[in-house]
């Protein structure tokens, strides 16, 4: 019979556990969003004025003031600091997010990407609809997974992708589309290294033991093993009133950590506990890195999921590109808890996880709680 080179298991026996396993994509087509047919994004640039739909109560007008004291800013990491790991466990413990420098991500790569994510946000809205996310499905093009939440639209539009985005990009590109999807593609398994590194500091920094499941998961993440990831690229465009609209709802993300790229317009804001809103001020080169709900978890909530939304610029718009990072949607989080301490949450299967959040939204922690 033949075998994998790798794990010298017979090639059926791990075709069959690949035809067994959850995808992503999957786990999100089990749990579509509660209104299908309102997945058409606003064709922005045609707008002089804000229309109804897009306006946002009064209410979230007032809490678009940020706390003004210089003073409070995200912490800033630098990626080659010998004590880089102390450093990010700590941060993670007291803010849940940060910034990141000299992380090893060429930024010819990174401005490749926001090029190409501007050549497809700059298509006509006609081309755009060609790669329309379905109803029920995750990817393509479309407004925020969290929009059935909120009773206005949000100044946005995003483009998703699992994986490989061929499929989308040629509906919207009939020729020209492989430069996207190389660059896409390059851009993922850097991310998706940076996220493993990360991660790995982390369960140290944790002092989760090298025979715990996460542990197992994430060293065999780097050969070949599942992991949940998936690449949003997103869309603020200019707004003639923007304080009246919001670019993304205030959310937590659902994995263990979201590594954002943000262009250099401001706009992403965390809310921090006794301060309000803060701004995440662009940092050239620096990307941006917060803990999901699934590291909350995973953490017996020792680290905050940070909550955290964007807010519209009125002369230019922005670009960000987040990137997802989770174990597999069938692999279960457990909290890693020091006796005598008790764990906060029951364990979660990824995918179940997913389903609660897209129900429940910010709920969806509190029905794990123990
Ligand atoms: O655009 C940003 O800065 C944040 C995006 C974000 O929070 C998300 O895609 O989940
Ligand atoms: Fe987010």
């Amino acid at each position: 019979m033949l075998q994998n080179s790798k794990t010298n298991k017979p090639i059926s026996l791990l075709c069959q556990s690949i035809n067994i396993m959850t995808t992503l994509s999957q786990a999100y087509r089990d749990h579509p969003l509660i209104h299908l047919h309102h997945i058409v994004p606003l064709d922005f640039d045609s707008l002089r004025t804000v229309p109804d739909s897009h306006d946002w109560p009064h209410s979230s007008y007032d809490t678009l003031k940020l706390h003004t004291n210089g003073d409070v800013s995200i912490p800033l990491i630098d990626m080659s600091d010998p004590n880089v790991a102390m450093l990010i466990g700590n941060v993670c413990k007291t803010w849940g997010v940060f910034q990141l420098t000299n992380h090893g991500v060429p930024t010819s790569l990174v401005e490749r990407a926001e090029a190409e994510a501007g050549r497809l946000f700059d298509l006509p809205m006609t081309r755009k609809l060609k790669a329309l996310r379905a109803p029920g499905d995750a990817t393509g093009y479309g407004l925020p997974r969290i929009t059935p939440f909120f009773s206005k639209y949000m100044w946005h539009e995003g483009f998703t992708i699992m994986g490989s985005s061929a499929e989308h990009a040629s509906q919207l590109w009939s020729s020209n589309y492989q430069p996207f999807c190389d660059v896409m593609e390059e851009y993922q398994k850097n991310m998706k290294s940076l996220a493993e590194k990360i991660t790995h500091l982390i369960l140290n920094f944790l002092k989760i033991p090298d025979d715990a499941e996460i542990s197992n998961w994430l060293h065999s993440a780097g050969a070949a093993a599942a992991c949940s990831t998936a690449l949003q690229l997103n869309c603020y465009p200019r707004c003639p009133d923007p304080t009246r609209v919001m670019g993304l709802a205030p959310h937590t993300d659902t994995f263990l950590l979201t590594i954002l790229h943000q262009s250099s317009t401001c706009g992403l804001q965390i809310f921090r506990d006794g301060f309000g809103w803060l701004p995440v001020t662009p940092v050239a080169g620096a990307l941006v890195l917060n803990v999901g709900d699934l590291f909350h978890i995973l953490s017996n909530g020792r680290f905050p999921n940070v909550l955290h939304r964007v807010v519209v610029d009125p002369t230019r718009r922005r670009l960000s590109m987040a990137y997802f990072f989770g174990p597999p949607p069938d692999f279960c989080v457990t909290p890693f808890n020091n006796p005598p301490e008790s764990p906060r949450f029951r364990s979660v299967v990824v995918k179940e996880y997913v389903g609660l959040k897209a129900k429940n939204l910010e709920c969806a922690l509190s029905m794990i709680e123990i």
